[in-house]
């Protein structure tokens, strides 16, 4: 196919695990289930199929939902757990609250969402108990959802005790738990922890499943492991313009990725690579890594003028997330040659010394 721009594929992209292709295995999903007729809407058999082998993967009778991407996922999701009067808890630099364009809101009619810090992109569970009990008053947004992401935006992992911790400050003040889990694979692989052990036996209600960042083209899984929060979920779905018609599209890749081992197998190849590349960087003078890399992003201070070398060479990276470093982000696509042209491409543009 003649392609529409002389060259569109990116040589020196680090940007986001958004940028990746789709894997092997979703696009032979795709080209397996992409023959005749079948039911729109969620009403065909690889749908229910690959509904089937995520309670499998979970261990448990949850109820599953694919929509087109983690925004309306996380938003509808949230919106399904509050009322417009209730405030949802999250960190600062929480997607829902720093990248979703004000979606988890205005899905919500108008939830407002309350802010913690706490290192590593972790909310600090001394601050959502403030959050929460610092006012009873009906002025105050009532705080009824505590939302992490896992993996965090900063690339780190909350490990179970940190989970213990926050679930029983949720359970104390009836909060729900939502978990955007955009990396949660990579969370899995790198906590090496089974999917139950990670979601609902955390106390986890609701958990948003990223399949975009395994590889997938579209379809995040909203998975409901309290059935009657999902209540009417579809009609949400519906409204929003998230219910997919060619449902089979979305679902048939999770089949393929969770039938043989993929999407773990990718999501510890996209850490190795994060973790080959952290390794390989902070052997460098005058580069810090700033946050521990315990799933597939690497955060970097780099010299501004490395910074502007290494955009002018060509290299895309975020500044955006986090505070202010660079996102170097890795993939199920990343490769070790990948890595060592970006190590040698940061050495070659930092200042000499001598
Ligand atoms: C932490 C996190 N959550 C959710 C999302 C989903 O965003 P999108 O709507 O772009 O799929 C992303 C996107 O990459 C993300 O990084
Ligand atoms: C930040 C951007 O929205 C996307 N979630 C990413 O991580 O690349």
């Amino acid at each position: 196919m003649q392609h529409v721009h002389p060259d569109p594929v990116l040589k020196n992209q680090f940007a986001s695990d958004n940028y990746a292709p789709i894997c092997p295995e979703a696009m032979d999903a795709i080209l397996q289930v992409n023959s005749g007729y079948v039911n729109a809407y969620g009403n065909d058999p690889w749908t229910a199929r690959a509904c089937d082998m995520l309670r499998d993967f979970f261990a448990t009778d949850c109820q599953i939902f694919f929509v087109f991407n983690g925004t309306a996922a996380n938003s509808l999701a949230l919106a399904s757990l509050c009322q417009s009067y209730h405030s949802i808890v999250c960190h600062e630099l929480a997607h829902i609250e720093t990248d979703e364009c004000g979606a988890p809101e205005f899905f919500s009619n108008g939830t407002k969402i309350l802010l913690t810090t706490g290192n590593g992109g972790k909310v600090d569970p001394a601050q959502v108990e403030h959050l929460v009990t610092r006012r009873s008053d009906i002025h105050y947004p009532k705080p009824k959802v505590l939302s992490l992401t896992q993996s965090t935006e900063l690339g780190t992992v909350y490990t179970p005790d940190e989970l213990q911790v926050l679930r029983d400050c949720a359970e104390r003040h009836e909060l729900r738990l939502h978990m955007d889990g955009a990396r949660f694979a990579n969370a899995l692989a790198s906590l090496e922890l089974s999917p139950a052990e990670l979601s609902w036996k955390a106390g986890v209600d609701v958990l948003t499943f990223g399949g975009t960042k395994c590889g997938m083209a579209v379809g995040e899984a909203v998975i409901f492991f309290d059935r009657e929060l999902a209540a009417e979920f579809d009609y949400r779905c519906k409204q929003a313009g998230q219910l997919a018609s060619k449902m089979r599209y979305l679902s048939a890749p999770w089949i393929s990725l969770l039938q043989d081992g993929a999407l773990l197998r990718h999501a510890r190849h996209a850490n190795a690579m994060a973790r080959l590349l952290a390794n390989e960087l902070q052997k460098l003078p005058g580069v810090e890594v700033a946050h521990p890399v315990e799933a597939n992003a690497v955060f970097v201070r780099l010299p501004q003028e490395v910074i502007d070398t290494l955009r002018a060479e060509g290299w895309y990276f975020y500044t955006f997330i986090g505070t202010g470093e660079a996102r170097l982000m890795c993939s199920w696509h990343t490769s070790e040659e990948d890595v060592g042209q970006l190590v040698a491409a940061v050495r070659a543009a930092l200042p000499k010394t001598g």
